[in-house]
């Protein structure tokens, strides 16, 4: 780590290291999940680390591939990446008792695929027939593992072992670290192992996916050993109240007590609804939590049982 004075391994101890993407698909949403928790920093150009005035955590800017080895090596006590790249790290650095991480909040965003992709109007239908062949993937270590595990099934068991001792690879697996899907068209590779969301860089590079590596999810991880427990679990907390407020909507509305029964079954709350009497005779108000991906329909079902003035309300954050 550099010279001055604010990257100076000295002044970093005591710090709460928290690793976040310095770029790439997860990085806007991440730096939102920290303005929600109120971790405040201020990050000066260049700089790959950033120290909060308000809490004790000292952000650090990496790479999300990156991010894994960082806190499983115990370096960062907390970190932010995909679960792509925890099973990537993983398979080159088999966690141990004392290292390797811990998942301990789904994000709620960085969905996506680890797929195998072949030429859509080529011969290739199954990841068995790409044994031997060439695949290009920024996924090295996941990919290897793949065809390793495909291999022994074809030879039923029957592996050459190569001079470090590990069943030597037949498929030649070819590392690039971006753009992999233009491999086939630039005839450097047979297939490609790359991440899918929409499908779209994979149709335009005229690719199809023939098998799923795994799916991932942004993730919330911890080394098995942080320097300040206490300080990590409150980080912990206030980031899965800004995630369960996002999951979370209040709906509120009035209703005549005779339909409570109706009304619970749409509105059951998250741990259950708050009955409030309405100055008039018969009715009561209701606020209940609702899951947001539902409102819409809750609406719907609660304005056909005879509820009225019914409202929402986005949570800006939640404690359990
Ligand atoms: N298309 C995608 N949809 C959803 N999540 C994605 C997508 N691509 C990548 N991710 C997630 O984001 C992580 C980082 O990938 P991304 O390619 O965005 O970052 P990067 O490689 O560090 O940055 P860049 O690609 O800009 O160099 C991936 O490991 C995965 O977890
Ligand atoms: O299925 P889609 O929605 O098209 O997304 C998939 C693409 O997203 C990522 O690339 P990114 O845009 O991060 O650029 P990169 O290839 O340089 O990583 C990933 O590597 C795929 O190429």
């Amino acid at each position: 780590m550099t010279d001055s004075s604010t990257n100076d391994p000295i002044r970093l101890n005591g710090k709460l290291l928290l690793a976040v993407p310095k770029k790439g698909r997860l990085k806007e949403k991440a730096l939102a999940l920290l303005d929600g928790s109120d971790i405040q920093f201020n990050r000066s150009d260049r700089s790959d680390i950033a120290f909060s005035p308000n809490t004790p955590v000292a952000l650090v800017f990496l790479p999300a591939a990156d991010i894994p080895a960082f806190v499983g090596r115990g370096n960062g006590a907390l970190g932010i990446t995909g679960t792509d790249c925890i099973a990537e790290y993983e398979s080159r650095e088999p966690p141990t008792e004392t290292s390797g991480v811990e998942q301990i909040l789904d994000l709620g965003f960085g969905r996506c695929k680890l797929q195998v992709q072949v030429p859509e109007k080529g011969e290739i239908q199954t990841a068995e027939q790409l044994v031997g062949k060439t695949i290009a993937t920024s996924f090295d270590g996941l990919s290897r593992k793949y065809f390793r595990e495909l291999e022994a099934k074809q030879s039923n068991g029957e592996v050459t072992n190569g001079n470090d001792g590990e069943a030597k690879l037949k498929t030649n697996i070819l590392h690039l670290s971006g753009s992999v899907e233009a491999a086939y068209s630039l005839g450097m590779a047979d297939a490609v192992v790359d991440l899918v969301e929409s499908g779209l860089t994979m149709r335009v590079a005229g690719l199809k996916p023939i098998a799923t590596v795994l799916e991932s999810s942004a993730v919330l991880i911890r080394s098995k050993h942080p320097s300040d427990p206490k300080w990590v679990d409150l980080i912990t907390a206030r980031i899965r109240g800004v995630i369960t407020a996002h999951q979370y909507v209040l709906c509120t509305y009035n209703v005549e007590r005779r339909l409570l029964d109706k009304v619970h079954k749409i509105t059951p709350g998250k741990r259950a609804p708050t009955i409030n009497n309405l100055e008039e005779e018969g009715w009561v108000a209701v606020q209940a939590m609702v899951e947001s991906n539902r409102t819409a329909v809750v609406m719907d079902e609660l304005k056909e049982v005879g509820a009225q003035d019914i409202l929402i309300i986005k949570l800006e954050n939640t404690r359990q």
